[in-house]
C-alpha cells in the first residue's frame, strides 16, 4: 500500500493534528493511501533517548532517527508539521511535565559534574534546539505562497498597521568583531577528517572537536564573536534606546542557533542589568543561575539564594525594570520582557511582526511604542533595515496590490548554520582556534580571548549543486527574476559565488533573469518590485531562507501558516513541509483558557495536497492525484467561502475549518468523473456532511467558552485531547464510517 508519514509534533499544531488527523485517514484510505503517523515531539523526543530507565510501556523508539534514514531514500514522503526547537527553559518544562506524569527521567543538568551526568546532558542535547529540522531536510527548500492564499489575500488584506516617516525604529548592528566581520572560508580539495583546536596562550592544545569528515568541494568556514565587542556594543545601545526615548528590544535565533544564540542573549541580560550583576553576580552563578535562560529564570531560581538577599536581588532587579530604556514586552500584562525567555522572541518572526505593525513593539505599559531593534551580528540584519526604510518612506506594503518574494533556500545536508550547533564553542581561555586538515595543516585560523564564541560550519557542494538546479528550476518555472542574495565581501558568500557562477553553466539559462547581489541590495530591489506587483525570487542560504520565508509571507498573506513548503529530497523522496511559521504556543493557551485553537492548518491542507500528487507521481498511483486536485479545490474554497480559523471565540475555529475541509474535499471527490468508484463511495459522505451542516457546526461552537483540559502542554492525554478537539460526535460519526 502506498504510504505517506505524517508527524506528530508540538503545541498548536500537534492539537490540530487530533482533528484533522482521523479526517485524512478516513479520506485517503478510501483511495488505498496509507498515513501512518511517527511521534517526533519534544516529549516523545526525550523519551526516546532515555529508554533504559522507563518501563516498557512508557518507551518509544526514536522516529526522528528512524525518518532521519527514511528521508536519505526515494520511497520518503513524509509530512512535517512545526516542531518545538526547544531551549533551555522549554526543555526544563516538559522534563518536569514528564517527570510529573511518571517517567523517571533525570533532572537537565546544568552543570555536569558525574559520568552520569554527562551521560543525561550529552542525551538532552540531542533533543535541544533544532534537532528535528535539519536531520530531515536532505533537501533544499522551495517556499512560496500558493496562488489561490495570494488570490485570497488580494481580495481580503490583512491588517497593516500605518508607517509614519517620522518613525523612530531602526535596527542596531554591530560593525566590527561580529562573526560577519571574522569570518574565513575554504574550499575543500579532496575527501578529508578535519579536527577543531584551541591552541591555548600557554602553548598547550585542547581538541575542541575531533574527526570532522568533510568533502571535495565542500564549503568550510570559520569565524568567531568578540565577546568584550559584544559587550560594549550591547552597553551602547541599551543608552542609544535610552536616548532615542524607544524600546530595547532583541532578537535573535536562540532555538535554531541553539550554541552561540542563548550565549549572545546571556551577555545581553547580564549588559542591560549590569549594575545587578556587578552586585549579585557572585551569588548568581553560585546559585547556578545563568543569564543565558534568560530573567524568568534566574527570577524563578531567587530562591536558591540565602533568604536575605533573595529580596534584594529581586528588587534591583525590578528598580532597573523601572528605568530607562524601556524593554520591549512579550507580555506587558503578566510583565514578561524581551529579556525573560531566550525562546519567546525568534527573530524570523519577530522582526516581521514588528515591520508589519508599523515598526512597533509593546512596552511595559502595555503601549504601542517604537524600538531599537538589536541585532548583534550583521551577516543579515542590513535586510531588516532596507525594508524599514522602504517603509519609512513609501509607508506600509498593501497586501491587495503587492508582489511575492518566495524563496528557494538552501539547507540540504545541514547546509550552513544548521550544522553548525557541534561546532560552535565558548572558549574556556585565551589562544588560537585553528581548524586543521589530517596532514596537520592549518586550513583556517582566529585569534581569541576566554568567553568568544567559535563557531565553523559546513556547505556541501552537492547541496550547493541541487539549489542551483533548484532556483533556475524555479525562475523557468515562473518567469520571475531569481536573485542569489550573496555579498561578494563575505568569504563564505565569495565561495559561493564561484560555484553559482560554475554550476548556472549547467542549466539553459536562456531568457531567465539571474542575478546575485549583496543581502542589502536584493532587498531594496525585491522590496521595490513587489511594491509594484511583481515577483521576485529570492534565492538564499539558510539563514536567510528562514528570514524570508517569514518576513515576506508575514507582510504579503498576514502568516507564514499559509505557505506551501516543499524540500525535493536530493535522493528522489519529499518531504512535505506545513507552512514556514512555528509552533505557536499562544494558541495553546488560549485553547486552555476558552476551547478555542485560532492555529490555521492551511499550511497542512497544501502539504497533504503535494504528498498526494507526489506519491501519483511516483507509484503512477491515478486515484491520490484525484485526492491531490479535489482537496487544493476544497483547499480553495475553505479561503474563498470565509471557512479558515476567524481568531475569535464564538466564531469557527480550526476545528470549525476541518470541518469545512471535509465537506468541500467529498463534494469534489462525489463531483469528479476521472474515478467513478471513488465518486461514488463519497457521495453518501457528501451528503451525510452537507445534510448536517448546521448541527455540526452549531456542535463545534458549542464546545468553545470554557477551559479545556488536554492532561498535559508538552505531552497531552491523547483520550482528553481526542475529546477536546473532536468535540461534534455527528461528524464524527460521519468520518468514522469511513475509517
Ligand atoms: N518548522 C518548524 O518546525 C518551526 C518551529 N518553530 C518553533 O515554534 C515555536 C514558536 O516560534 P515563534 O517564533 O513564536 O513562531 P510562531 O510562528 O509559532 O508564532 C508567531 C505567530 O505567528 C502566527 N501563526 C503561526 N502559525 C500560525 C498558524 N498556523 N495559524 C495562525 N497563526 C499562526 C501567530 O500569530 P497570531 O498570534 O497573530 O495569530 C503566532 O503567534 C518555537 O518553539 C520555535 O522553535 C519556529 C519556526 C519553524
Ligand atoms: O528548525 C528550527 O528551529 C526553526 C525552523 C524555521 O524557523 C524555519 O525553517 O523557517
Ligand atoms: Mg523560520
Amino acid at each position: 500500500m502506498a504510504k505517506i508519514i505524517y508527524t506528530k509534533t508540538d503545541e498548536a499544531p500537534l492539537l490540530a493534528t487530533y482533528s484533522l488527523k482521523p479526517i485524512i485517514e478516513a479520506f485517503t484510505s478510501a483511495a488505498g493511501v496509507d498515513v501512518e503517523t511517527r511521534d517526533i515531539s519534544l516529549a516523545g523526543r526525550i523519551i526516546s533517548q532515555f529508554g533504559d530507565r522507563l518501563t516498557p510501556e512508557q518507551q518509544l523508539p526514536d522516529a526522528l532517527a528512524e525518518l532521519g534514514q527514511l528521508a536519505t531514500t526515494p520511497e520518503a514522503n513524509i509530512i512535517k508539521l512545526p516542531n518545538i526547537s526547544a531551549s533551555v527553559p522549554q526543555l526544563k518544562a516538559a522534563v518536569a511535565e514528564l517527570q510529573s506524569q511518571g517517567f523517571d527521567l533525570p533532572d537537565y543538568p546544568e552543570n555536569p559534574t558525574t559520568d552520569e551526568e554527562r551521560d543525561a546532558r550529552a542525551r538532552y542535547d540531542k533533543v535541544k534546539g533544532s534537532a528535528v529540522n535539519p536531520v530531515l531536510r536532505e533537501g533544499n527548500s522551495d517556499r512560496r505562497a500558493p496562488a489561490a492564499v495570494k488570490g485570497y489575500a488580494r481580495s481580503f488584506p490583512h491588517s497593516m498597521g500605518a508607517w509614519s516617516p517620522d518613525s523612530k525604529t531602526e535596527v542596531a548592528t554591530m560593525s566590527t568583531g561580529d562573526f560577519a566581520s571574522n569570518e574565513t572560508s575554504v574550499v575543500l580539495e579532496a575527501d578529508d577528517t578535519l579536527t577543531i583546536q584551541l591552541v591555548g596562550a600557554d602553548g598547550g592544545t585542547t581538541v575542541l572537536k575531533e574527526s570532522i569528515p568533510v568533502l571535495a568541494g565542500e564549503v568550510v568556514d570559520a569565524t568567531f564573536m568578540d565577546v568584550a565587542a559584544l559587550r560594549t556594543f550591547l552597553d551602547e545601545q541599551v543608552q542609544r534606546a535610552a536616548d532615542a526615548d524607544v524600546l530595547f528590544s532583541l532578537h535573535l535565533k536562540a532555538t535554531m542557533m541553539k550554541v552561540s544564540d542563548p550565549i549572545i542573549f546571556g551577555h545581553a541580560v547580564e549588559v542591560f542589568f549590569a549594575d545587578v550583576f556587578a552586585r549579585y553576580g557572585e551569588q548568581l552563578a553560585a546559585a547556578g543561575l545563568t543569564a543565558d535562560n534568560g530573567l524568568a529564570g534566574i527570577l524563578s531560581g531567587l530562591d536558591a539564594l540565602p533568604a536575605d538577599v533573595r529580596d534584594e536581588v529581586r528588587s534591583a532587579f525590578e528598580a532597573r525594570l523601572a528605568e530607562a530604556p524601556r524593554l520591549s514586552m512579550v507580555n506587558s500584562d503578566r510583565g514578561i520582557t524581551n529579556l525573560h525567555v531566550p525562546s519567546d522572541v525568534i527573530i524570523d518572526a519577530s522582526m516581521p511582526a514588528m515591520i508589519r505593525n508599523g515598526g512597533k513593539l509593546w512596552g511595559p505599559q502595555g503601549e504601542e511604542s517604537d524600538t531599537l531593534a538589536v541585532i548583534p551580528d550583521h551577516s543579515y540584519a542590513g535586510i531588516y533595515q532596507a525594508v524599514i526604510d522602504d517603509c519609512r518612506t513609501n509607508g506600509a506594503y498593501d497586501p491587495t496590490t503587492m508582489g511575492s518574494v518566495p524563496n528557494v533556500g538552501l539547507m540540504a545536508q545541514k547546509a550552513e548554520e544548521y550544522g553548525s550547533h557541534d561546532k560552535t564553542f565558548e572558549l574556556a581561555g585565551a589562544g588560537t582556534v585553528q581548524v586543521v586538515d589530517s596532514s596537520g595543516a592549518v586550513l583556517l585560523e582566529h585569534q581569541v580571548q576566554a568567553g568568544d564564541i567559535w563557531r565553523a560550519c559546513q556547505t556541501k557542494d552537492a547541496a550547493i549543486r541541487d539549489w542551483v538546479k533548484l532556483a533556475v528550476e524555479r525562475a523557468r518555472i515562473t518567469g520571475a527574476p531569481a536573485v542569489f542574495w550573496l555579498d561578494r565581501e563575505r568569504a563564505h558568500d565569495a565561495n559561493l559565488i564561484s560555484k553559482v557562477q560554475e554550476y548556472l553553466g549547467e542549466h539553459d539559462t536562456d531568457g531567465l533573469q539571474i542575478e546575485i547581489m549583496s543581502p542589502d541590495e536584493a532587498t531594496t530591489f525585491s522590496v521595490e518590485r513587489i511594491r509594484r506587483g511583481e515577483d521576485t525570487i529570492s534565492v538564499t542560504g539558510n539563514v536567510l531562507r528562514d528570514y524570508n520565508t517569514d518576513l515576506f509571507p508575514i507582510l504579503e498573506v498576514g502568516t507564514s501558516a499559509k505557505m506551501l513548503s516543499v524540500v525535493p529530497l536530493m535522493n528522489g523522496g519529499g518531504l512535505f513541509e506545513t507552512g514556514a511559521g512555528g509552533s505557536a504556543p499562544k494558541h495553546v493557551q488560549q485553547l486552555q483558557k476558552e476551547n478555542y485553537l485560532r492555529w490555521d492548518s492551511l499550511g497542512e491542507f497544501l502539504a497533504l495536497a503535494e504528498s498526494l500528487r507526489h506519491l501519483a507521481r511516483k507509484d503512477d498511483n491515478a486515484r491520490a492525484a484525484v485526492l491531490a486536485e479535489t482537496l487544493d479545490r476544497a483547499t480553495e474554497k475553505v479561503l474563498t467561502e470565509g471557512r479558515s480559523p476567524a481568531r475569535r471565540l464564538g466564531q469557527i475555529d480550526n476545528r470549525g475549518s476541518h470541518f469545512y475541509l471535509a465537506l468541500y474535499w467529498a463534494q469534489g471527490l462525489a463531483g469528479q468523473s476521472e474515478d467513478p468508484e471513488l465518486a461514488s463511495r463519497f457521495a453518501a459522505v457528501a451528503q451525510a456532511l452537507a445534510e448536517n451542516e448546521q448541527t455540526i457546526s452549531q456542535e463545534l461552537l458549542d464546545a468553545q467558552g470554557s477551559p479545556a483540559d488536554i492532561g498535559g502542554y508538552f505531552r497531552p492525554d491523547d483520550a482528553k485531547a481526542t475529546q477536546v478537539m473532536r468535540p461534534s460526535a455527528t461528524f464524527n460519526q460521519v468520518i468514522d464510517s469511513l475509517r
